[in-house]
């Protein structure tokens, strides 16, 4: 018998929220994610990638929205696959589409609540959740307001206000920061860093500066598959001066992918 080392029974400190294994995920007849490997702890990680890239294909197999075609996906310590019951792993989940449809005349704490109910919250923490939660996307002034009277930016808002009622363990945000004005940017960077303490959140965006400013993490994806996983300034670090973009992110960023695809090409 071998001994067990201590350290196999301790509890983990960093447990992997995500892991996806040769991950393939169908959109429409394309495999839009195709062979992904990804593994996600706690934090703030920033997805990115260019146009048709795959981001919100993962993002929508990683809500449990579109089943794996083929590979391995484990949310929050569950594999999905066969027949299980993914009701309990989506009261777990945090999820904010590019796109939400809501009922106009509803108000914004009824638009919340309703999402409450559908995640099947405790009714008697409902009330309160939901407070906090239009409290902490800045929309206590306007809870009874109609969503149908929202700006852009606050519909928005109220649509992050859904996605962390629960207090997601796995927050997944679809190009959160459009429409919001410079202002609300900047307190949307700091709700991420807070909620990312405490959860896994990833959030596709095409803004460096939201990167930059609120991520701990980079998962930059091209073709569906993973191309760089890494901290904002490891990213920076691989731009040189020659390479095409404003900041250091942006000449890491396109330094990779050039080539990443230069790699690709070769293969083919
Ligand atoms: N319903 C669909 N039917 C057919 N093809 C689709 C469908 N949805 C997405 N695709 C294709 O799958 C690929 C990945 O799309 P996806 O929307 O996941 O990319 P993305 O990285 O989110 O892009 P963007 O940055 O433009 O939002 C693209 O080539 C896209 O054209």
């Amino acid at each position: 018998m071998r001994a067990v080392d201590p350290a196999e029974l301790a509890p983990a400190t960093h447990p992997c929220h995500v892991r996806a294994h040769r991950l393939k995920v169908r959109a429409g007849r394309r495999m839009a994610v195709d062979g992904l490997e990804l593994r996600l702890g706690r934090g703030v990680h920033g997805l990115l990638g260019p146009n048709g890239a795959g981001k919100t294909t993962l993002i929508r197999s990683l809500a449990t929205v579109l089943k794996p075609a083929d590979g391995e996906l484990e949310l929050l310590g569950q594999r999905l696959g066969g027949r299980a019951d993914l009701r309990p792993l989506r009261r777990k989940i945090g999820y904010l589409p590019q796109e939400f449809g809501y009922y106009p005349r509803f108000t914004v704490r009824e638009f919340v609540e309703y999402m409450a109910w559908l995640k099947e919250m405790d009714r008697r923490h409902v009330p309160g959740a939901v407070q906090r939660a239009i409290e902490r996307v800045g929309l206590a002034d306007r809870a009874d307001d109609r969503m149908k009277t929202l700006s852009g930016g606050m519909l928005r808002r109220a649509g992050i206000a859904q996605a962390i009622v629960n207090d997601p363990g796995l927050l997944l945000l679809d190009e959160p920061t459009v429409g919001l004005d410079p202002a609300q940017r900047v307190d949307f960077r700091a709700l991420l860093r807070d909620l990312g303490a405490q959860a896994c959140v990833l959030v596709s965006t095409h803004l460096v500066e939201d990167v930059a400013a609120a991520c701990t993490n980079v998962v930059l994806i091209d073709e569906g598959r993973l191309v760089f996983q890494g901290t904002p300034d490891e990213i920076a670090g691989r731009g040189g001066t020659d390479d095409v973009g404003d900041n250091p992110i942006e000449r890491g960023y396109t330094a990779l992918l050039t080539r990443h695809r230069a790699g690709r090409g070769a293969a083919r």
